[in-house]
């Protein structure tokens, strides 16, 4: 590898966002003694909206397509990324961010949310690749390993954090449905030979309409197709709403709606007309003409009787109380403001809400702001189920107890858009009833599923090269640990039963000898898993791309309290190396807390530890001795860091994410004095670290003195650079001595 050896971090929203103004000036700052190159993309959601309509934007409002960029770049062999988490966006979230550009003179056009001319229909397509989680398909160009560090999980074991009390009465289940969702519909197949296909709606008069042209599919690859029947969800909903009334109980969604844009958000759409049927019924007429997109949640409902006269809003306003004087409780979101679960459909989100619920003895916050059971629906019967079992778990044996857990770790099956995650451009929302199959060159029909007016229907892929990889690195990491790997397939959908068939090919083709790998289904894996972690024995989970995402989040929250401190790796299948950093999202509370009282909760340890594993595959990849020794250094800091006990606290006036940064520095230049390996980085650091620790009282004081009130940024999903720099770097003590370096 001849280039100069580079790493990309990007920026991107949010909490993390912020960090990156006070983190990255030291990465800068210590590695640019190394003929290390940090180069930064911008891929925040701002960037992503103003890269795709540059149309009527001025020369320096522009900013190129950075993530095709990074796409490309992750087909090189020489692709080092660290990856921050960034926004997801919904719709809503989506028209805040135009509008707040719009603001600041950026001239994007509105999102149609109704699309009925080819404009609207175009522009529509257009803002689709900046919707939802449109970034990690992109980069994820290669399978997931995600663990905790030894010194982390270490930590966890010594410094325990609170779990819940669980009692055997507890009312809280998940509740699903018994047919008519994509679990039972599910037909896949294997390809013989690649083709291309149609995907196509039949009428039941024999009409048929092309819904999407082409899709290439390669040899070996698995396909299937399913459908959500609307009806039966709609069903399910109505009874589950009564039952939660029956039992008492608060009612809470758990869906995907970012990750899954165009199925979840329809599926969080019907749970709200029929939670708030009653209004939706009464103005049913008003409630058209205004436009209103239940899919979207109730929230689009209060925007849009804003501007209605008095009395009429107040009605519906009234109205919807009555719902909620009928109905059982919803679990709030915010119950201080009256922010329900139904509210907005990107706040809760299934793989960090329920974790947190178990992490809560089973219960979300009522009206009254107190913790009470709940049902959960979780309505597709494919994923549902292994939240039960743990529920089921903890009722029977109590809350874990992270002082002695053993681990989960994933391996799980992510690249080229494999599965339910890269399914959107083949998700479609039947128009009538009739047949949607998917046809190939020669006009043999591969797969049917009779659908009725409003189904969903969605047909995923995955591809064989990928899924070959994923079983090579469960068998290394199998081979890494000892610990046994368990493959959560279930041999009875459609779609596990090829990955099993294909599973069994692969596994001979690599050294299994002597390792425990098994096939169990997701249900038995959990409770095999469960059991082993109250043991303390570690189990690695090797599991498809929704598992993937739903497990990377439960096991470090029940284990570490956090999946903000995961290791995240993608080792890219061109040989490259994506670092990201944690499991967890961009965590829009610690933005408000933030901007209300200049206190920062995020722990940016997940980014120490991409930076670790990154500037480890750099020493690897290019030789480079010194950027093997800031990683072993770094690694040295990350312990003294956890030792210490300097993660941000979640109260003002406390270090937090700033004064983290600075002790994080401390004991990595404190390290790299420590070393005898090269006299140049030696002498330097020896500096800063004696520089640091005189003045340690004075920095702290500086970085606890500028908390305590407001912060202005200039905005919230494109904050003015220079305030946000200057907001995260308040201490002038710290800033000279980085900046000297
Ligand atoms: N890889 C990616 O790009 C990902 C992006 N997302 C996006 O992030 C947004 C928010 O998602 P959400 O599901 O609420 O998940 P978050 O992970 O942002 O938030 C869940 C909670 O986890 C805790 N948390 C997460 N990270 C940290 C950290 N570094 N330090 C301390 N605490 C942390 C916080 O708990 P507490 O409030 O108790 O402090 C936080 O409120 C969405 O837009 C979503 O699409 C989500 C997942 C991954
Ligand atoms: O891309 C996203 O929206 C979320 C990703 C995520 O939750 C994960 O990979 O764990
Ligand atoms: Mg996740």
């Amino acid at each position: 590898m001849t280039k100069t050896p580079k790493i990309v971090y990007t920026k991107i929203d949010e909490a993390p966002a912020l960090a990156s103004y006070s983190l990255l000036p030291i990465i800068k700052a210590f590695t640019k003694t190394s003929g290390i190159n940090i180069e930064t993309k911008d891929i925040s959601l701002p960037a992503r909206i103003i890269a795709n309509f540059p149309d009527n934007l001025k020369a320096d409002q522009k900013i190129p397509d950075n993530l095709a960029e990074l796409g490309a770049l992750t087909q090189q062999p020489e692709a080092n990324i660290i990856k921050l988490p960034n926004i997801s966006a919904s719709i809503p979230q989506l028209e805040a961010a135009i509008k707040e550009l719009q603001e600041k003179g950026y001239d994007i056009p509105n999102y149609p949310e109704e699309a009925n001319t080819d404009t609207e229909k175009e522009l529509q397509k257009r803002f689709a690749k900046v919707l939802g989680s449109a970034v990690n398909p992109v980069l994820r160009e290669g399978n997931s390993d995600r663990r905790s560090a030894a010194s982390v999980k270490q930590y966890a074991k010594n410094n325990p954090h609170r779990m819940g009390a669980w009692t055997s009465d507890s009312k809280s289940h998940v509740a699903y449905m018994q047919g008519g969702d994509f679990y039972g519909s599910e037909k896949s197949i294997c390809l013989d030979n690649a083709t291309n296909v149609t995907i196509e709606f039949a009428d039941e008069a024999g009409q048929t309409k092309v819904l999407k042209e082409k899709t290439a599919l390669l040899k070996g690859e698995v396909i299937d197709a399913s459908v959500m029947n609307v009806k039966a969800l709609r069903k399910f909903y109505a009874e589950q709403i009564e039952d939660a009334k029956a039992k008492d109980i608060l009612l809470s969604l758990h869906l995907k709606a970012t990750m899954m844009k165009v199925s979840d958000p329809v599926m969080f759409g019907h749970a709200v007309e029929v939670f708030y049927r009653d209004v939706f019924e009464k103005h049913a007429a008003l409630i058209k003409e205004l436009g209103v997109n239940v899919n979207n949640g109730l929230g689009d409902l209060y925007a849009k009787i804003q501007n209605l006269p008095a009395d009429k809003k107040a009605e519906i306003e009234a109205d919807i109380k009555v719902v909620y004087e009928k109905q059982a409780d919803l679990a709030m979101v915010d119950s201080d403001k009256g922010i329900t679960n139904l509210h907005v459909p990107n706040s809760v989100i299934i793989d960090a809400s329920m974790p947190v619920v178990i992490r809560d003895s089973g219960k979300m916050w009522n009206p009254a702001g107190k913790l009470q059971d709940t049902k959960a629906l979780i309505p597709d019967r494919a994923y549902a189920t292994i939240y039960q079992e743990v529920i089921e778990d903890c009722k029977k044996h109590g809350a874990f107890n992270p002082a002695t857990l053993g681990c989960v770790p994933n391996v799980g099956l992510m690249a080229q858009k494999a599965e339910e995650y890269g399914s959107h451009d083949k998700t479609f929302i039947a128009p009538a009833n009739g047949t949607i199959k998917i046809v190939d060159e020669a006009g043999n029909c591969l797969l049917d599923q009779k659908v009725e007016t409003g189904d969903i229907y969605r047909a995923c892929q995955a591809k064989d090269a990928p899924i070959k990889d994923w079983v090579k690195l469960a068998v290394n990491r199998a081979r890494a640990t000892g610990a046994p790997a368990i493959f959560w397939l279930d041999e009875n959908r459609a779609h596990d039963a090829q990955i099993i068939k294909k599973v069994k090919v692969y596994l001979p083709e690599f050294n299994k000898e002597g390792l425990d790998i098994r096939i169990l289904t997701p249900v038995e894996a959990m409770r095999v898993s469960l059991e082993r972690i109250r043991n303390g024995e570690d189990t690695i989970s090797v599991t498809g791309n929704v598992l993937r995402d739903f497990l990377t989040d439960l096991f470090p929250i029940i284990e570490l309290g956090t999946s903000a401190k995961m290791l995240s790796i993608v080792p890219l299948m061109c040989g490259g190396g994506l670092f990201e950093t944690g499991a967890g999202g961009s965590a829009p509370k610690h933005v408000q807390q933030f901007l209300a009282e200049g206190h920062l909760r995020w722990d940016s340890l997940g980014e120490y530890l991409a930076l670790g594993v990154s500037l480890e595959h750099l020493a690897n990849a290019y030789k480079n001795e010194k950027a093997a020794l800031f990683a072993n250094t770094l690694d040295h800091a990350v312990s003294k860091f956890l030792e210490n006990k300097k993660s941000p606290s979640r109260k003002v006036k406390e270090l937090d994410n700033r004064g983290s940064h600075f002790y994080l520095a401390m004991y990595w230049a404190q390290a790299l004095a420590a070393q005898n390996i090269d006299a140049e980085l030696q002498a330097t650091f020896a500096n800063v670290a004696k520089e640091m620790e005189a003045k340690e009282t004075t920095i702290i004081q500086e970085l606890n003195d500028a908390q305590g009130e407001p912060v202005n940024i200039g905005g919230y999903y494109l904050p003015n650079e220079e305030l946000a720099a200057k907001a995260m770097r308040p201490s002038a003590t710290l800033n000279a001595i980085i900046d000297a370096i």
